[in-house]
């Protein structure tokens, strides 16, 4: 009945999923907040993939604190669509940014301005890519 103590949505909460989110992308150089069946997700990641960068993805369909990240995300960069892209902390927006940003040859120097131990350092091919495959 008297139902009037539904308190907002987390509860108070939110603040550690905004925690959880900074120190996430604060620790990895890119991050890629996604969903599995997404299909601009994908795109992200395999512009990702393609200049042979290292990332971190987040399913969010797949964490048990999902909807609460997501509205955690929407808080931090001020947009709750997938996928959110964080590079050196920074997000740089969705699928379609990330693929705009790379059209125009912008991403890798973000990625570069990351910790050498984790950026996609060196020019391409030849077949001595110098990153590591950070944990
Ligand atoms: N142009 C954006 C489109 C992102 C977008 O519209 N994402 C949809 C799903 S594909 C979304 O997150 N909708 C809100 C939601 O799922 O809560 C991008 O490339 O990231
Ligand atoms: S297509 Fe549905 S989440 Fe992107």
């Amino acid at each position: 009945m008297g139902n009037y103590t539904s308190s907002s949505t987390t509860g108070g909460s939110g603040t550690s999923c905004v925690q959880y989110v900074q120190e996430v992308v604060s620790q990895n150089c890119v991050v890629i907040f996604s969903k599995t069946t997404c299909p601009y997700c994908k795109m992200a990641k395999n512009v990702f993939s393609e200049i042979g960068a290292t990332y971190k993805v987040i399913e969010l369909d797949e964490h048990s604190d999902g909807r609460r990240l997501q509205e955690a995300l929407a808080q931090v960069t001020g947009a709750r669509t997938v996928p959110r892209v964080f590079i050196n902390g920074n997000c740089i927006g969705g699928g379609s940014d990330t693929k705009q940003l790379h059209q125009q040859g912008k991403l890798v120097p973000l990625i570069e301005q990351c910790a050498p131990c984790c950026a996609a350092t060196g020019s391409e091919g030849s077949g001595s890519g110098r990153f590591e495959s950070a944990k």
